[in-house]
């Protein structure tokens, strides 16, 4: 589409909305001056929330608070943008926040915010009955007379110019039907108070002749570009404000310890893990840290917060482990020199001296497998002697090793570290061991709690680490994963790390809200005959119970006999998007390599590509691509998986990790395919 053509048709909308705008302006300012008790600035506000109503907001006015004798609420509004809690003041002097306490002048105002909370968690209570999350309900006080746009803690304050642009400005959540559900249910929740001055029936019609001369103190183009902007945003996003009755209540839960929550793809686990986030950051002042293993996750997941709880969303730290754990061994003046490459060198030249021509190729021939069983086996879990390695549990590691076998790992390992420590080079495991010493040797930053989302990626070390940071404190540590998406060797057992999960915190979702039932039979099929250990120890079939919220869904299935026809069929697959829905597509690839050749594919052919390590959660017109690690945790509309099943077949020098390899590879294509929704496309090349 010519930049021109859609220039002049935003410019046409602008001027609609304009006109539009004025004249639900005049008539609401009109209707407002019918508010006699109210002050001018406080009609004021009122006429910017009834040109709301005319967009398809309800507006509560002077309600009655259930519970209190007497005490009113503002107002309520309900609308696309969600369930607000109104406080209007008209102070005459400013507000200001200070110390992360409302004052104006001189005196300390906070208690207004707390009695704003405690009519907020009424509104809360009553809509949970519909199933919505108490984050979505969110606290305004409006301030007549003035301009700002700040917040104490998650109140959000505004002045009389911004409220109505901020509203329209916020993200789709509700649809029409669920306004009008919301809106009754606050309605009978909260009745009409007694000696109000508004009745809700004179909201509902503007008044026939509207007084033109009104509009001098309105912010029309602030609200025009603000209804534009709405016009323009992406589709509802209904987790973030609609919770199933289960996700629902382990968002609310308090637990006494650490807890975990775990289940099948798609069962909206980082869903509740966000909601929990929110919620935990509004009850409490101090920080969240919310980790995965991933780097591209948090970026992602970060964005979710922010459009779902804007007010809070500073104070939860979105990090990789690695990530937080180097910024945190900077902070202590820790010199970490991280070099994978080097690293990777002292250990190539370890399996040169030791490795190479030893029992251990017996077993396995490639250095790969045994820098695996250095790094997830004995590094991950943090072994530091022989004796501890040769008793340990292989969690997920494929064949028993004889003393003998352990004693040449070890012989590799000790030479890789001593190689390793004369390059003055640190490896991934070096850097969470060296910030668990010094979490354990003073006070570590102060969380207010910790979620680790992906828990089964981390390694046995990553997760004690984790948990020093909040130990077994209530509402500390909350663990999310699910061991069947375990894409990298090895693992361990909570019991291993001293965390102990106890009744109600091991909690299990089992409704799949992300794929359609043809895709997610296509996924287990793939995944039917291998159980797996999860990180509590127990053992579960591949084909798990799943209830399914959607039907139908395709997958197409591509076989063709050499590589140019298939990534021809894979071109002409994705020019089938039109340029508005080619950002729902993605390209994953089990291989760096693989991602390198679909690149250069797709550019030449003149489809955009965003990587996935670029994406951040807006969306973009641009086909993501990336490897089935980089996608675990995120989704998409339409999945291609080009040569699906080039990897599955491990090859035939090392028989006796060959299931493990086999294993591991079928848990990395079932991640890649419940990334997918609607539609997922398996690419194959088979020479005939
Ligand atoms: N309450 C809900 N209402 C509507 N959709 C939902 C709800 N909960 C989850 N979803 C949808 O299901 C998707 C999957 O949720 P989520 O990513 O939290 O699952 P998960 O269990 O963490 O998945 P995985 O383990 O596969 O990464 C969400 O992105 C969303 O599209």
């Amino acid at each position: 589409m010519a930049a021109g053509g859609s220039a002049s048709r935003r410019a046409q909308e602008a001027r609609r909305q304009e006109r539009l705008l004025r004249e639900q302006w005049q008539a609401a300012r009109a209707e407002a001056h019918r508010w006699e008790a109210a002050s001018e600035g406080e009609q004021r506000v009122a006429a910017q929330l009834l040109v709301l109503t005319e967009r398809g907001w309800r507006l509560l006015v002077d309600r009655r608070w259930p519970g209190t004798r007497a005490a009113n609420v503002d107002m309520l509004l309900v609308g696309p943008g969600g369930v607000f809690v109104l406080d209007v003041k008209n102070w005459r002097a400013t507000p200001h926040i200070d110390g992360g306490r409302l004052h104006a002048d001189g005196t300390d105002r906070d208690e207004h915010v707390r009695k704003l909370l405690g009519m907020t968690r009424a509104a809360e209570g009553a809509v949970a009955s519909l199933g919505m999350s108490p984050v979505a309900v969110r606290p305004l006080m409006v301030f007549a007379g003035r301009r700002m746009d700040t917040t104490v803690g998650r109140v959000r304050l505004l002045g009389e110019h911004e409220v109505g642009p901020a509203l329209l400005n916020e993200p789709r959540r509700l649809r029409p039907e669920a306004v009008r559900a919301l809106g009754d249910l606050l309605e009978r929740a909260f009745p009409e108070y007694e000696g109000s001055s508004v009745s809700d029936s004179s909201l509902e019609r503007p008044p026939a002749h509207p007084d033109p001369a009104d509009d001098g103190l309105f912010d029309i183009e602030g609200l025009r570009d603000a209804a534009l902007e709405e016009a323009l945003q992406t589709p509802i996003e209904q987790w973030m404000t609609f919770l199933h009755p289960d996700q629902l209540a382990l968002v609310r839960r308090n637990w006494s310890g650490p807890a975990r929550i775990s289940g099948p793809a798609g069962t909206g686990k980082t869903v509740v893990g966000l909601h929990r986030a929110a919620r935990l950051a509004q009850r409490t002042s101090g920080r969240l840290l919310y980790v995965t293993f991933a780097n591209n996750l948090p970026r992602v997941q970060s964005t979710f917060l922010k459009t779902m709880s804007p007010a809070i969303a500073d104070r939860v730290d979105f990090r990789s482990v690695h990530q937080w754990a180097q910024e945190f061994l900077r902070s202590r003046g820790v010199d970490v020199r991280l070099r994978g490459d080097k690293a990777e060198t002292a250990f190539s030249l370890a399996w040169k001296h030791t490795g190479r021509g030893g029992p251990l190729t017996e077993i396995d021939p490639t250095p790969r497998y045994w820098r695996e069983e250095v790094d997830y086996v004995i590094k991950g879990r943090g072994i530091t002697s022989f004796e501890e390695y040769a008793a340990v549990r292989r969690v997920r590691r494929g064949p028993a090793l004889r003393r003998a076998h352990r004693e040449a790992v070890w012989r590799l390992y000790e030479t890789y570290e001593e190689l390793r420590v004369e390059r003055g080079v640190h490896d991934f495991n070096d850097v969470l061991s060296l910030a668990l010493a010094e979490a354990g040797k003073s006070e570590a930053p102060p969380y207010a709690g910790v979620i680790v989302d992906e828990v089964q990626d981390l390694s046995l070390v990553g997760v004690r680490l984790l948990h020093t940071l909040v130990g077994d404190a209530p509402n500390g540590l909350l663990l999310i994963g699910d061991g069947q998406q375990a894409v990298y060797p090895g693992g361990f057992r909570l019991s291993d790390a001293g965390i102990d999960i106890r009744g109600d915190r091991g909690q299990i979702l089992r409704v799949n809200y992300r794929n359609r039932r043809e895709i997610l039979e296509a996924a287990l099929a793939v995944v039917a005959d291998e159980s797996f250990e999860d990180i509590d120890g127990l053992r579960t079939s591949g084909r798990r119970e799943v209830e399914l919220t959607y039907e139908d869904g395709r997958v197409l299935r591509s076989a063709n006999s050499t590589l140019p026809e298939h990534d021809q069929a894979l071109v002409e697959a994705l020019r089938a998007h039109s340029s508005d829905n080619l950002g729902d597509a993605a390209v994953l690839c089990p291989s760096n390599r693989a991602i390198t050749h679909y690149q250069r594919l797709l550019t030449q052919s003149g489809i955009p590509v965003c990587l996935l390590e670029h994406y951040d959660g807006h969306p973009i017109q641009a086909v993501k691509l990336g490897s089935y690690h980089r996608a675990k945790g995120l989704e998409f509309k339409h999945v291609y998986l080009p040569r699906h099943d080039d990897h599955l077949t491990p090859s035939a020098t090392a028989p006796e990790t060959a299931s493990e390899r086999r294993q591991l590879a079928h848990s990395q294509l079932f991640v890649a395919m419940t990334r997918a929704r609607d539609l997922l496309w398996l690419g194959s090349v088979r020479a005939s």
